[in-house]
């Protein structure tokens, strides 16, 4: 077997709107997400962890923000298409590992539905995807209510030829 870990970090600023999408769910909020896409800030850290582990590069080069085809894109087919990638090249997800920072909004009631749509997207067990919250305490931009930010690990394997 052989084993690749992959880490990513994402951020966005909160702007005008009234919910959130975190892993595929839909989050009643007082603010949305400022981003070109969905704003999908925990699935764009995973899908950087995946593309990591290959030393693919970034979500970013891949879909870049200045293409217009990707303006209000669903972050799950963005996961899907990086998922796909690592599956042409023979590997599979072991396990990821997500949390999330923000202050607001609560994230305990969603954590599951966002498991259940990670795993679904990675074609792997729910048990083999973990999602987190924590508050930053107040501090920091987090902290004042300014964005969220993601953070993700994953494992890859592949068997030996
Ligand atoms: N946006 C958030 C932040 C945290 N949680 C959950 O609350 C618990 C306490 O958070 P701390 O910041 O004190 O670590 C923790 O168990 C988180 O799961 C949340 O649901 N939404
Ligand atoms: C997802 C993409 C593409 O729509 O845009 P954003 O939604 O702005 O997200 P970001 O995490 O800044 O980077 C990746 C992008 O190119």
């Amino acid at each position: 077997m052989s084993f690749r870990i992959g880490q990513g970090l994402d951020v966005h600023a909160f702007g005008p709107g009234d919910r959130v999408i975190l892993g595929g769910v839909s989050i009643p909020h007082s603010h949305g997400l400022v981003a070109h896409s969905d704003g999908d800030v925990l699935l764009h850290a995973l899908s950087d962890a995946l593309l990591g582990a290959l030393a693919l590069g970034d979500i970013g080069h891949h879909f870049p923000d200045t293409d217009s085809q990707y303006a209000g894109a669903d972050s799950r087919e963005l996961l899907r298409r990086v998922v796909a990638e690592i599956h042409r090249r023979g590997y599979r997800l072991v396990n990821a590992d997500c949390t999330l920072v923000a202050q607001q909004p609560k994230m305990a009631p969603h954590i599951g539905a966002m498991r259940t749509n990670i795993a679904a997207d990675c074609t792997v067990d729910e048990g083999a995807v973990s999602v987190k919250a924590t508050t930053s305490e107040r501090l920091g931009f987090t902290g004042r209510g300014e964005g969220i930010a993601a953070l993700a690990s994953v494992l890859l394997e592949r068997a030996d030829d």
